[in-house]
């Protein structure tokens, strides 16, 4: 993206965000609350409109692309709140967004050998799975359109610790599978063990876009804060 700037009303959300997520890579998007890191991926899945600057994606201009296109085109969007249809079961959740899949590897059994808790689970309605077992749905479900870039929304937001290693093995699956990913993630060392790359939104703009192997703890949460901590 070059350049990309959201707005809500007269909230100036994300402001002159330019970086580009290469093939492959896991990138993890972090910031204070209200820094705008669930604007910037809606506006890249092309749920909210940007105000300025443009999203380009496998050489194309994105704008006026709607949502449902770019999930064909490959962008797949794990929102906040995960957002399953609880009255579905958990194989029919995956299915529906199957149904106009991409090709690719993933389907419904490679979906659940790379997912193992899933399959026990299979038949069981989504509004009955914890916390973890939603957003590993919610993972598995996206994956199921055969993604080339997947966007995750708070991944660990609302999960108890054991849920959000569960949810953290699952994408260090996709990891090792070559997955190109950008995740927002609000706990800094979970993002810094599964990202290659962090970048740190302030008040809508990056204030630091690093290799996590380049990076330090201390560095990170300078920017995160926008000073240093009194030592
Ligand atoms: N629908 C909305 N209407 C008005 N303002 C909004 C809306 N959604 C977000 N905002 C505002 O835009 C700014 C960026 O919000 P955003 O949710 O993108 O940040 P975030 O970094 O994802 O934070 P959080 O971790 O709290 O979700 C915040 O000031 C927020 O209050």
């Amino acid at each position: 993206m070059d350049g990309l700037g959201s707005r809500h009303g007269l909230l100036h959300a994300v402001r002159g965000v330019s970086f580009a997520v290469a093939e492959g890579e896991v990138v993890a998007l972090i910031g204070a609350n209200g820094a705008g890191k669930t604007t910037l991926l809606r506006t890249v899945a092309g749920a909210h409109p940007p105000a300025e600057g443009m999203v380009s994606y496998d050489g194309a201009d994105l704008a006026g692309v709607p949502a449902h296109e770019r999930v064909r085109r490959g962008i797949a969007l794990v929102p906040e709140g995960r957002k399953l249809f609880g009255e579905l079961t958990v194989e029919e959740n995956l299915l529906v967004a199957g149904r106009r899949a991409r090709p690719g590897p993933w389907n419904l059994e490679t979906v659940l050998d790379a997912f193992p808790v899933l399959r026990p689970l299979r038949g069981r309605l989504a509004a009955r799975l914890s916390g973890g077992q939603q957003q590993a749905t919610a993972i598995a479900r996206a994956l199921m359109t055969n993604p080339r870039l997947l966007l995750i929304d708070e991944v660990s937001l609302g999960l108890s610790p054991k849920a959000v290693d569960e949810v953290y093995a699952n994408l260090t699956v996709l990891r090792d599978r070559d997955a190109t990913v950008l995740l927002v993630e609000q706990d800094l060392n979970r993002a810094l063990a599964v990202a290659d790359r962090v970048i740190c939104l302030l008040e809508g703009s990056i204030v630091l876009d690093r290799k996590t192997a380049a990076v330090t703890r201390d560095e990170v949460v300078t920017a995160y804060f926008g000073f240093a901590r009194p030592s």
